[in-house]
Parts: structure tokens; sequence; C-alpha cells
């Protein structure tokens, strides 16, 4: 199978926007940024990296993005949308850089196995690190949780800020077994962390085919049988209650999951939330409340917050 690339040379101002845009919106099958600054410093941050000058010598002065979609794609019009995305981005203010967009075609091996040079161990916190498959890590402190991750095609590498914010949120919300949703899971990565972090039991949920795959995959990867998965939208199809709903998604995907919340939740429940942009806040505060929910508290990385949300008090 062939893939369709189009690349971007633009600013990192957008990068966010961008690879959430390409994703949720256009469908595309994996996104990846190339920062000039990331790629000068690799060779000091992971010892074992080499950095070829030949790979960077035709990156843009700050950010090339490229999203992947199948061969089958229609080209012009995701290259429209693109461009169409980039002048909305500059009208609120941001940086869009040389704003070029080029396109070609490459061999499904080459993406998947191209971007592992640049995907390395993250140690996020005292209790938690990503461990790419293909690295070797030990960890600082005995009972860190490795986290061990193929992302595949699905979203959730672990570089994201709006996952280390939800990530953050897990570590806070779970201080004894607790049983988890987590809503667009994406890879897998956050319902892995909750199984790390001692869930009873947790339930991922996707619309995307590539992100069943992906999860089962990881939780085998990770020898974890307390993972089940189910491809539904938001929580729609799903059975139960929780004591956590952890969800990682667009604000205007988390207004619909709102109204669901209540009847998932076990009494005393925590819900978490990322994948907010700061400028939708607003809307999302309001919809919280309409519904019985109140924020204890909001965590910002960037443009991105994150909320642990509870019911209020009766
Ligand atoms: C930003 S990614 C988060 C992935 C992972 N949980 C993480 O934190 O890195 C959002 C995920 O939500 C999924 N998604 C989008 N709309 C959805 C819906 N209506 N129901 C369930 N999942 C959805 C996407 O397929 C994607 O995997």
């Amino acid at each position: 199978m062939k893939l369709l690339v189009i690349k971007i040379e633009t600013s990192h101002e957008v990068e966010d926007a961008l690879s959430i845009f390409a994703q949720d919106n256009l469908n595309a099958l994996g996104v990846e940024s190339r920062k000039r600054s990331d790629f000068e410093q690799a060779g000091w941050l992971h010892d074992s990296t080499v950095v070829e000058m030949d790979d960077i010598k035709d990156l843009p002065e700050d950010m090339q993005f490229m999203a992947y979609f199948d061969e089958e794609a229609d080209k012009d019009a995701l290259v429209k949308k693109f461009s169409d995305k980039l002048e909305e981005l500059k009208g609120y203010g941001l940086s869009i850089g040389e704003a070029e967009i080029s396109t070609n075609y490459i061999a499904d091996q080459d993406w998947n196995t191209a971007w592992q040079k640049y995907y390395h161990v993250i140690d996020f916190s005292r209790h938690l690190a990503i461990v790419p498959e293909w690295e070797d890590y030990k960890p600082a402190f005995k009972d860190q949780q490795l986290i061990k991750l193929d992302p595949g095609l699905a979203f959730g590498t672990g570089n994201h800020k709006t996952t280390q914010l939800a990530m953050m949120g897990l570590e806070r919300a779970m201080i004894k077994p607790m049983s988890v949703v987590d809503v667009g899971t994406g890879s897998g990565i956050l319902a892995i962390a909750a199984s790390k972090l001692g869930a009873t039991d947790v339930l991922a949920t996707d619309i995307s085919d590539e992100s069943m795959t992906a999860a089962k995959q990881n939780s085998a990867l990770n020898d974890l049988t307390n993972i089940r998965v189910q491809k539904t939208s938001l929580l729609a199809d799903v059975e139960g209650k929780f004591d956590i709903i952890v969800a990682n998604i667009l604000a205007e995907i988390l207004l619909d999951l709102i109204p669901q919340m209540d009847a998932h939740l076990n009494e005393g429940g925590q819900i978490i939330f990322s994948g907010i942009d700061y400028l939708q806040l607003p809307k999302i505060e309001k919809s919280l409340d309409e519904d019985g929910f109140k924020i204890d508290l909001t965590m910002k990385q960037g443009r991105w917050i994150g909320l642990a949300i509870t019911r209020k008090d009766k």
C-alpha cells in the first residue's frame, strides 16, 4: 500500500492545531512534525542518536508538518482544506511561516520505520515512563511503571501535551484501585497508564479501527489482561459505571460526551478532560455547569487545558 503525504513548511505555533485538525477532522492515518531545533538537539538529548546532517538539510527554518493519508484520498481537496485551515489560524494571530504545501506518495513501510528514529523514551514522572517498543530503558526508581508502546497508525505516542495533561490527571485521581473508561483511546496509552497505576479494570473506546488494533496490541505488549476495547462513539453503547472517566479529545467532541457522563460515573467518581484549546474552555465550563459538574483542578500546557472534574455537591 502507498500513502499520500501532505507536507507543509510552516511554524511551530500551529503544530498542535494542524496535528489535531489532520487527525480528527481529516482522518489522517498519522502526522509527524519535524522541527529543526528538535533535530539539532537530538544528538545531545539522546546519546544513542546520531543526527545525520543530510537528514536536516532540507528542513525549513522552523517546522515541517507532514500528514499521511490513504493513497485513494482526494489530494486536491485535502490541500485546499489545509490551506483554508492555515488562513484561519493566521486570522487568530498565529504565525504560519512559509505555509508552502506540497504532496508526494511513499510506500507505507517507509513511514512506519522512518519516524521511529525520532521517537524516544519519555521519562514522564516518578510513576510512569513511556518506552517505545524498540528501546531499552532502566528506570531510576525500581517501581516506576513502564508503558511499552508502538503507536502504529493511531494517535498517542505520549509526546503530545494533551496526552501528558491527561496522564497527570490520572496519576492524581488514582488514589486506590479504581475502574476506568478511556474515551478516545487512540494507541491505548491512557488505558495502559491507568492499568499500570493500579486500575482494577479498564475499558478503552474509540471510533477508529486503527485505534482498536493499536490499543489491543499495546495492551498485549504490556502483558495487561484487565483492558477491554470497544468500538463505539464516546460512551454511546457502553454499559456500566466507572470510578474514572478520562477523555483526551477536542472540545467540540467533549461537548457531546458531557451529557453522557452522569449515567456512567459511580458515586464519588472523577472525570479527566484534556484536548481543550484554551479558547474553547468557556464552552466546556458552561456545559459542565449545566449538567451538574464542577471543575476541581485546571491544568495548562501551552494552549492546551486539562481538567479534573467531579459532580457538584448535592
Ligand atoms: C487526541 S486523540 C487521543 C488519543 C490518546 N487517548 C491520547 O491521549 O494520546 C483522540 C482520539 O479520539 C478518537 N475519537 C474522536 N472522536 C471520537 C468519538 N466520537 N468517539 C470515540 N473516540 C473518538 C480519535 O479516533 C482519537 O483516537
